[in-house]
């Protein structure tokens, strides 16, 4: 009688300790080969401390890791990609101005792999997993889908079993999604065994067999998927259940203008046009969506309106001119929960509380004269963290030790303490968790409810659809619409950031952009 084979990756008993947090307690989790598991966690859950474990960023306290059933040491990344450990990561590490094969060759050691050698395997593999990757196009002309493949075919290209996927969505239109998961699909045929984080359930039952659950730092759970539903997975996530209706409220948009921009323009970091003549209106009380693939004018259009970048054109608020400079813009009401949280959302090495304070340090009630009242400071960042549920050690923390999630939700107790009338909302729930997601969902409407606009700029378009009252789409600097919510769909809108024009999109009849309601 032959025993069953060893499962291809085994982390058995693994602790990480933190100062004043266990991020793993004993954290057991098994993968076989050909399968893909699901690591769902909600923020701060410990999911990201245990994959630096595996790809050798981390040295866990206790535990091991073993594969197919010989127990490895993984002292770096490129130990664990020499032991068949690849790591998709979220933003793709590539050079702009290489093409994909230079790129690639360089990453594996140019003496060893020149890149017309590097070129042909490329071909060979994109065949073989359907990955679509030209190993001569150039970097800078990928799109974030394109990009994220060269970094599947890199992995592949180091003889990666175990590839790691790190919330590979999130930079990916619907359409793009699905072609990402028929190559998991095709690796998984492959024999090969796929980790996937997301915060996105729907995905998770569609492309993951099986999941394991992580809660502060352990695992309470997992389950297969087949017979699990969205709401089963976030209980068992959350320990209670989760309502998951949409929330889009209010529909009776005030029709007053809040926000004016005429003729916006304005030139991105490269010096080429980031923004070609944009205009709209955000009413009182509205959530005006902004779709688009990453890279078509949505964070210079943001930067422009927080007054960090500057344009041509009239920007106004409650029919006054928007004064220049971030500071006084968020005098005049403008809150912005920026895209790039960790360094131009919080100061990384400044506390919690200094953080939470940041806006209004030099504002009484907590400055007196040239001096701060660091009682009134500390009592602001208590209030603030309760409120907004912060997970962290303490007030007295340095903000870079939190987890991203943690991270965003310091932001926005930061940006909206002071009632803004407008809120520049970038990603806001990017890697957030459902329950977070769920609460800056409510703080958002909540504030339309008392009468402030959103402009709310977020690659998940369930968000998109689920919040706003109309939706633009930003295509190459220019603003395409906005429409009324009810006339997109997640395809149209997929579509539009793909460069369809409105009137060919399949099924276009008048006021319908690409058919049915969403
Ligand atoms: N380098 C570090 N130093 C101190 N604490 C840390 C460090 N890295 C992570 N932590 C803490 O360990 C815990 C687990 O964090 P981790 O980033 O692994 O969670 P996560 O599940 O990936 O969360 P998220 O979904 O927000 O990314 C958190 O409490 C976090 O604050």
């Amino acid at each position: 009688m032959s025993a069953a084979p060893p499962p291809a990756l085994h982390l058995r008993g693994i602790t990480k300790r933190f100062p004043g947090v266990v991020a793993n307690d004993s954290v057991d989790v098994i993968l076989h080969a050909g399968e893909v598991l699901a690591l769902l966690g909600e923020n701060g859950a410990g999911k990201s401390t245990l994959i630096s474990i595996l790809y050798g960023l981390y040295q866990p306290d206790e535990g091991t890791v073993e594969l197919a059933g010989k127990p490895v040491r993984i002292g770096s990344p490129a130990q664990a990609r020499a032991l068949g450990i690849g790591l998709v990561p979220q933003h793709p590490l590539l050079v702009a101005r290489h093409t994909v094969a230079e790129n690639l060759a360089l990453g594996s050691g140019a003496a060893l792999f020149p890149a017309r050698g590097v070129a042909a395997r490329i071909r060979e593999l994109s065949g073989r997993y359907g990955l679509e990757v030209d190993p001569a196009a150039r970097v800078s002309e990928l799109s974030p889908g394109e990009k994220q493949r060269v970094e599947i075919v890199r992995a592949l290209l180091g003889g990666a079993r175990v590839l790691i996927l790190d919330e590979p969505t999130s930079v990916l239109t619907p359409q793009e999604a699905q072609g990402l998961f028929r190559v998991m699909r095709e690796l998984r045929q492959d024999g090969r065994s796929l980790i996937f984080i997301s915060h996105k359930l729907d995905e998770v039952l569609d492309i993951a067999d099986r999941v394991t659950v992580l809660r502060r730092g352990k695992v309470v759970g997992g389950v297969p998927t087949a017979g699990a539903t969205r709401e089963s997975l976030a209980e068992l996530m959350v320990g209670r259940s989760v309502d998951f209706t949409r929330k889009r409220g209010t529909g009776t948009t005030g029709r007053d203008t809040l926000l004016a921009v005429r003729d916006l323009a304005a030139t991105g970091s490269r010096g080429l046009p980031a923004l070609r003549g944009v205009s709209f209106d955000v009413a009182r009380g509205e959530v005006l969506g902004v779709a688009g693939i990453a890279g078509n004018g949505q964070s210079e259009l943001v930067e422009v309106l927080a007054g960090l970048h500057p344009a041509t054109g009239t920007v106004s608020l409650d029919g006054v001119p928007l004064p220049a400079g971030a500071q006084a813009r968020f005098r005049a009401g403008v809150a912005h929960i920026p895209e790039d949280r960790i360094h131009s959302g919080t100061v990384p090495s400044m506390t919690v509380a200094e953080n939470v304070a940041l806006r209004q340090y030099d504002q009484p009630p907590l400055a007196r004269g040239l001096a701060r009242d660091l009682g009134q400071v500390d009592d602001l960042a208590r209030r603030e963290v309760a409120a907004y549920d912060v997970a962290t050690p303490g007030i007295h923390t340095p903000s870079r030790l939190l987890s991203g999630g943690n991270i965003q939700k310091l932001i926005l107790a930061r940006e909206l303490a002071g009632s803004p009338k407008l809120i520049l909302a970038v990603h806001p729930t990017y890697g957030l968790d459902i329950g977070a997601t769920d609460q800056v969902h409510r703080v958002l409407l909540e504030r339309t409810q008392g009468g402030a606009g959103v402009l709310l700029v977020s690659e998940d378009l369930d968000e998109l659809l689920s919040l706003s009252d109309r939706v633009g789409v930003m295509v190459g600097g220019s603003l395409l619409g906005p429409f009324p919510v009810h006339e997109v769909t997640r395809e149209s809108l997929g579509l539009l950031m793909g460069g369809a024009h409105p009137h060919s999109l399949p099924g276009a009849e008048p006021g319908v952009v690409g058919g049915g309601a969403a």
